[in-house]
Parts: C-alpha cells; sequence; structure tokens
C-alpha cells in the first residue's frame, strides 16, 4: 500500500455530483498486449457499462503487459492525471508468475476494499470452480483534492460481465449480487459524480438517505 501522505485526511474530495462518470478500463494481457489475440477484454468492459449506465460516462482504455512497473504507472496516471473516478482492470489476477496485476494495484493505493474481492470470488464460484484462483482485489488510490476507486476483473473476457453484474435468479432478482451494485454509493462517498443504472441489469443499492 502507498504512503499514506498521498490522500490529506481531512481535506474534502473533489467534488463531482453534476459531471460524467470518467472510468479507466486496462486490460491487462501479455498475448493480446503484442497482438498475438485481438483484446477482447476492453469491449468486454465498454459494452457492459454501456448496457448498465443510465447517466453520462466516459471511458479512457489502455491495453498493457503483465508487467508491474507499467501497470502501477497506467493506474496512476488514470487516476491522477485523467481524472478517472473508477478504474477497472481486467487480467494478470491469478497465481502464475506473470500475474502481478493485485500487487501493482495495491502498491499505488491508500486503502484496500476487501469487500469487492470477497464478493467477486463469491460470485466466480456460481461458474467456476478455479474462482479460488483469482487473487483480485478492490483499493481505492485517494489525492488531497480527488479519489478513484480501483477494482481488478479476472482477465476472461466472460467474467467482466459476470462479475460486475452478478448472477440473475428466476424470479429477475439478484440471486448473487454483482458488485457493480454498490459502486454508485462507493462513488457517492468518495466524492465522484452521482451515476445512475438501468434497473433490469444492475440494480444500485443506496441507502435511502443517499438518493436523489
Ligand atoms: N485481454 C484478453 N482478450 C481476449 N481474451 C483474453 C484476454 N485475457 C485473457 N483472455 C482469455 O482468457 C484466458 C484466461 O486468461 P489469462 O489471464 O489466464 O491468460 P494468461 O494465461 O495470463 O495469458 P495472457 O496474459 O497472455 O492473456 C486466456 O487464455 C484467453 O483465452
Ligand atoms: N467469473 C470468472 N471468474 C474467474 C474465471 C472465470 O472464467 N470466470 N477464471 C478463474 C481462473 S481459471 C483464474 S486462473 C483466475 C485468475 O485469472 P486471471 O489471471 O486471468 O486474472 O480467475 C478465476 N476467476
Amino acid at each position: 500500500m502507498s504512503d499514506q501522505s498521498l490522500a490529506a485526511p481531512t481535506a474534502p474530495a473533489e467534488t463531482g455530483a453534476s459531471r460524467p462518470l470518467r472510468v479507466g478500463a486496462v486490460s491487462i494481457s501479455d498475448r493480446a498486449s503484442r497482438g498475438d489475440y485481438v483484446d477482447a477484454g476492453i469491449p468486454a468492459i465498454h459494452d457492459w457499462l454501456d448496457s448498465a449506465l443510465s447517466s453520462p460516462w466516459q471511458l479512457e482504455t489502455r491495453l498493457i503487459a503483465d508487467d508491474r512497473a507499467a501497470i502501477e504507472a497506467a493506474l496512476i496516471e488514470l487516476v491522477d492525471v485523467a481524472r478517472c473516478d473508477l478504474v477497472i482492470t481486467t487480467g494478470g489476477t491469478g497465481p502464475s508468475r506473470r500475474d502481478v496485476t493485485p500487487e501493482a494495484t495495491l502498491a499505488i493505493a491508500t486503502r484496500e476494499m476487501p469487500g469487492f474481492g470477497e464478493q467477486m470470488r463469491q460470485i466466480s464460484l456460481q461458474f467456476v470452480p478455479t474462482a479460488i484462483l483469482s487473487r483480485q482485489v478492490g483499493a481505492l488510490r485517494e489525492l488531497a483534492d480527488h479519489a478513484a476507486l480501483i477494482i481488478n476483473l479476472p482477465g476472461q473476457p466472460k467474467a467482466i460481465r459476470q462479475t460486475l453484474e452478478g448472477l440473475q435468479a428466476r424470479d429477475g432478482k439478484a440471486a448473487v449480487p454483482g458488485i457493480f451494485a454498490a459502486i454508485p454509493y462507493c462513488l457517492d462517498l468518495i466524492g465522484g459524480p452521482y451515476i445512475e443504472t438501468r434497473d433490469e441489469v444492475c440494480a444500485a443499492f443506496r441507502p435511502k438517505s443517499a438518493r436523489r
């Protein structure tokens, strides 16, 4: 975890109530980044956000190799320079030697948000027994005047929708809620824009007192 002095603990985060959500999408794959196959990670993140978000948003994308320094640099640039509110990574969360996305994320983060990793593994276990192999984390990077939530998704492109959206039961209710249901309120709390979702894809949950 990076030096806590990055965040000024008493400083209010930048208020972003009425601007578009800025999202960073980072696909981390040795083979996709050198062109062995076409990257499917960024399109999957884009398409899911497009289906789920009803309020305005913008996307900044990066395709990089499983290289810790490159991942850290991309995350820092997306938060500090591009001023993303939310950064979604895909790939590099497993146990292979080249999988270093969680280490890079925690190295540039100010605080971990353990619920995201826990919930994503719970969701993924409904789809694949190897879900326990993902070391994915969620974390905040907090600057004096801006903050972002960073979440790691597995590299398998199908996992992107599964973890963000969760699993619907036959009655249409969420059998296992996707992690995105908690993201709008998390963004409220860290000073990001107030975002809205399409209930049929992802019903955002906010306490009554936080609804507008
Ligand atoms: N960015 C991507 N675009 C398309 N398919 C991908 C991508 N990342 C992973 N996959 C697919 O998901 C599978 C599992 O992903 P995993 O992250 O374990 O790949 P990997 O073995 O680490 O290799 P690499 O980092 O070169 O993608 C891959 O074998 C590939 O079929
Ligand atoms: N939803 C979902 N989660 C998943 C998977 C998947 O196919 N779907 N693959 C698992 C596997 S096989 C691995 S090794 C880990 C890490 O994958 P990564 O290195 O591509 O991030 O994610 C796990 N989580």
